[in-house]
């Protein structure tokens, strides 16, 4: 099948202020070096690099108050709404290098703000192992990256949660997470109480990936902008190693490649993150090196070859 992007364009955001490791701040260039853009225009888009942002310098402090490095994670966060938000505003669709994944929050807000504009339904897929769905009061790091999918519902700090202007950024009824397989204890009330709609590791087992993707895309329509948050710590530790929080029982190549390619297939994707890879942790680029080739089929390769 063959399908019409906008020209696609690569932002890194190098910072690692929102995870309890660091190292993901060198995840855009270990993308780069695994050759995302080549693949990406070997499948025929059109690819602008934007190079990196600039933004503050991870102090490495202890959380204050619940959060932490909270003014750095609010000045790198508001400096990806923009960047993202006017990608899609010129007609490109942005890909975020994260990074960690504290920056889903600025991207998607910004990815929200252009929907609201152009009128468009909004789906986000959330791949992940974690639901990144804490607070100050229940979190038991104080790292903001497992906060961003409660700032973006409107549970948080005020500069968090109004990064647009506008709260809660999302509808608690257009996120899907996949893949979820480590919830804190207090995390886990709030993502029932907000409704979230969870396709945890489990519930994957039992019915397979297939359906669970098949549930998690249900009712999305050519009105629907379609984004993908990957945080890589989705994927089974086995074969993506490099992150900060790995967790065992995620999905297989296989699994991961089913998803991806059935993303695709929707013709809606319109903007992406790829999140937490930590090349310090890494063996010899491998975890970049998957990353990419799941990219790739993100848009469009496949082993499929029947009809
Ligand atoms: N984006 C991530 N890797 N998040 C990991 C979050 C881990 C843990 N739930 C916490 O809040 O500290
Ligand atoms: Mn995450
Ligand atoms: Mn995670």
């Amino acid at each position: 099948m063959s399908r019409h992007y906008s020209p696609v364009t690569l932002i890194g955001a190098p910072t690692d202020v929102g995870a309890g490791h660091r190292g993901a701040r060198l995840g855009p260039e270990a993308l780069r070096i695994a050759g995302l853009g080549e693949a990406l225009m070997a499948r025929g888009l059109q690819v602008l690099d934007r190079g990196n942002l600039e933004g503050p310098r991870n102090p490495w402090l202890d959380a204050v108050d619940g959060y932490r490095h909270i003014t750095e994670v609010t000045e790198w966060n508001r400096l990806v709404m923009e960047a993202v938000y006017g990608e899609l505003r010129d007609g490109r669709m942005p890909i975020l290098l994260g990074g960690d994944h504290c920056l889903g929050l600025g991207s998607i807000t910004g990815v929200a703000r252009w929907c609201r504009e152009a009128g468009k339904k909004l789906r986000v897929v959330w791949l992940d192992a974690h639901a990144d769905f804490n607070t100050s009061e229940v979190t038991p790091s104080g790292n903001i990256h497992g906060m961003p999918v409660a700032c973006l519902c409107g549970l948080g700090p005020e500069p968090l949660t109004h990064l647009s202007g506008v709260s809660p950024a999302v509808r608690p009824e257009d996120i899907r997470q996949i893949g979820i397989r480590s919830v804190d204890e207090g995390e886990r009330r709030l993502l029932k109480q907000y409704g979230i709609d969870v396709y945890d590791m489990r519930y994957i087992d039992e019915v397979g990936m297939r359906a669970a993707v098949e549930e998690a895309l249900d009712g999305l329509d050519e009105d629907t902008h379609l984004h993908v948050s990957f945080d890589v710590d989705f994927l089974d530790p086995s074969i993506a190693p490099g992150v900060g929080t790995t967790v065992l029982g995620g999905p297989t190549y296989r699994e991961a490649s089913l998803v991806m390619e059935m993303l695709c297939d929707t013709g809606r994707l319109g903007s992406l993150d790829i999140m937490e890879l930590n090349p310090l942790i890494d063996d010899h680029n491998r975890t970049a090196i998957l990353a990419v080739d799941l990219v790739e089929s993100l848009f469009g390769k496949s082993t499929l070859l029947r009809d």
